[in-house]
């Protein structure tokens, strides 16, 4: 079994790849480190002439020479410092910068299922508070405790060239010491990660209830919701205070076995110098000594307990780090070549979310799209149309059947190929809080400002835009919060038609719309829809009309397909939703 140390340590190794590129910065700070060590550890022994010859043998000459280098030492100890100080807390902010991006990249490739079961809150935790603790034990603790080890192997060496039978009392102690450390070590690990969790959930939970400020304030769950908050707050101070008094006792616990070594030390010493068995000299500069070994114990405990508080975020970063994407780019992808004609085939898909293994959210569905063609999906809510889509995008893999484009499968082509091909216009418009300039330019970042134009022309949005204070270069807010429904509406189609994919997945959302607005939104989506390949989930009859196909759905399959006129005299389920459409 290995002690709790030993394992924080290996955990803390998996970061070694994140340090090696700065191995040389490592190394000066590691000679830096040497120096002012060893410059100290001479300081007992100019303690001990300065007192012995100095002082008792009363000689001005002695006095100087030992000040002087005394003075020559410190210069030496201030710039090795500085040196260490730097070079250290360098490392810790790189390394730590380097590892957020590390995490972001990864995070940015993970297949979406994995956000539904792992809340963005606590993922945002893992990249700062994690990462930040990570940086102050890198930054700072390490290297003290690293000080503090090389003071306490030389400052053990010095003791035993003192003397010899003062540091074997010494080191009885030392046993001692090392017990608690084990033992209240593995304790603070555990409760260390328990605690960097609770931390998380608090973070989670308030970016929920802020994201859903309008939902909380009309259901005047104000103060409901600051007792929950204030729930998860305690919970998260309670594993906490259970940590610091684990660290508490650590620390008060190592103190007190070190000092009451120094006291029977400092008992037996001044009886050998009042026996003349020693100097004055000699025992200040085993004090010193004694008194650096000592700080260097209570300070390497303290910090074990630190590296066992990293070692739980390290932890947590690398489960992260080695989370692998379910949806991947084929190693060598399938050559694709692009061009506007789009042969799209869906055969025999079969698909269930991987949280309700057991619905088929699609069963055997069957389906060719050619070029330009405008198919419309309709069927009740639940019935698997906006399913379809994800796995258009290739957000997910259907576990039986294969979607072709252009004959080839979409796993066996780049995810990029893929994408590439599809625009898609959501149900609910999600925007960047940024200007309109970024949320259009999305769909085509080397665009230039004549393009967005165009594209916002074509998506008439134009005009609302010119009325926006600031134009172009005005702040939509969060999400978007400062335009109506239907204006971001159409600075997605903008998007959209400024990406120019060949394929455009529209869910339409019109029906949540004024006439007016719906009017606009309508027109701008005929236009993005010209010369296009494209699906739209339909709400609204007038773009079923407009559809060269329709396609009926009712739980996960294709029930039935034709135009309007067909299915108004074939389909039983598509008269009943027309049905309700037109009395509405
Ligand atoms: N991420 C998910 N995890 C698990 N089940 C899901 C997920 N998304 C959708 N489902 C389920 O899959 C089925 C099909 O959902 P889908 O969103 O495709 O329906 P839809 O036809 O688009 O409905 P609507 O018209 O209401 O948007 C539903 O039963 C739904 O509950």
């Amino acid at each position: 079994m290995s002690t709790p140390s030993t394992s924080g340590f290996n955990t803390l190794q998996k970061l070694w790849p994140f340090l090696r590129p700065y191995k040389w910065v490592l190394a000066g700070a590691l000679a830096a480190l040497v120096v002012t060590a060893g410059t100290t550890l001479t300081m007992g022994k100019s303690i001990q002439l300065l007192i012995d010859q100095g002082f008792i043998g009363e000689s001005l000459e002695q006095l100087n020479q030992t000040l002087v280098w005394m003075f020559v030492a410190v210069v030496f100890i201030a710039g090795g410092t500085f040196a260490r100080f730097y070079l250290v807390t360098w490392l810790g902010e790189r390394v730590t910068a380097d590892l957020r991006q590390a995490i972001f990249n990864k995070i940015i490739t993970l297949h979406p299922s994995y956000f539904e079961e792992n809340r963005s809150g606590e993922i945002m935790s893992r990249l700062t508070t994690d990462t930040t603790l990570l940086q102050s034990i890198i930054g700072s603790s390490l290297s003290f405790a690293l000080r503090s080890f090389v003071m306490m192997l030389g400052g053990l060496a010095m003791l035993f060239i003192t003397n010899i039978k003062l540091t074997l009392i010494v080191l009885a102690v030392v046993p001692l010491v090392l017990i608690p450390i084990i033992v209240f070590g593995r304790r603070v690990r555990t409760l260390s990660r328990k605690s960097q969790d609770s931390i998380a959930d608090v973070g989670t939970y308030a970016g929920e209830i802020i994201q859903q400020i309008k939902t909380v304030q009309s259901y005047r769950h104000e103060s409901f919701e600051q007792v929950a908050f204030s729930a998860e707050v305690e919970k998260a101070f309670s594993v906490a205070k259970q940590r610091i008094l684990q660290r508490s006792t650590l620390i008060s616990v190592v103190i007190l076995l070190s000092f009451t070594a120094i006291g029977s030390m400092l008992w037996v010493g001044g009886y050998d110098v009042m026996n003349g068995n020693m100097t004055g000299g000699e025992l200040a500069a085993f004090v010193f000594y004694a008194l650096l070994v000592a700080s260097g114990v209570a300070s390497v405990s303290e910090v074990l307990g630190e590296v066992q508080r990293a070692a739980g975020a390290t932890e947590r970063l690398i489960e992260l780090m080695d989370e692998e994407s379910l949806i991947q780019s084929p190693t060598v992808p399938a050559p694709f070549l692009a061009s506007h004609a789009i042969h799209l085939t869906l055969d025999k898909v079969s698909f269930q979310y991987p949280s309700r293994p057991d619905t088929a959210a699609l069963l055997n569905v069957d389906l060719e799209i050619k070029t330009g063609e405008s198919v419309a999906i309709v069927g009740p809510s639940g019935a698997g149309k906006s399913t379809l889509f994800e796995l258009l995008l290739r957000f997910y893999d259907p576990q039986q059947g294969q979607i072709l484009l252009n004959g080839t499968d979409l796993k066996a082509l780049s995810l990029d190929d893929v994408r590439h091909q599809m625009a898609l216009v959501p149900q609910q418009p999600t925007l960047f809080s940024s200007d309109v300039w970024h949320n259009i330019r999305y769909g085509k970042p080397d665009a230039s400002d004549e393009e967005v134009k165009a594209a916002a022309k074509s998506a008439y949005a134009l005009e609302f835009i010119e009325k926006l204070p600031q134009g172009f270069d005005s702040y939509l807010g969060e999400n978007g919060v400062r335009l109506s429904g239907g204006q971001k509406q159409r600075i997605i189609i903008a998007r959209a038609i400024l990406n120019d994919a060949n394929i455009l997945l529209l869910d339409e959302a019109t029906s949540a719309l004024d006439g007016e607005s719906e009017f606009k939104v309508q027109q701008a989506l005929d236009k993005a829809m010209e010369n296009r390949t494209t699906l739209i989930i339909a709400h609204r009859l007038s773009t079923v009309k407009n559809a060269d196909r329709l396609i009926v759905m009712d739980h996960g399959e294709i029930v039935d397909m034709g135009t309007h006129a067909d299915l108004m005299k074939t389909s039983s389920l598509y008269q009943k939703l027309a049905e309700r459409q037109f009395s509405e």
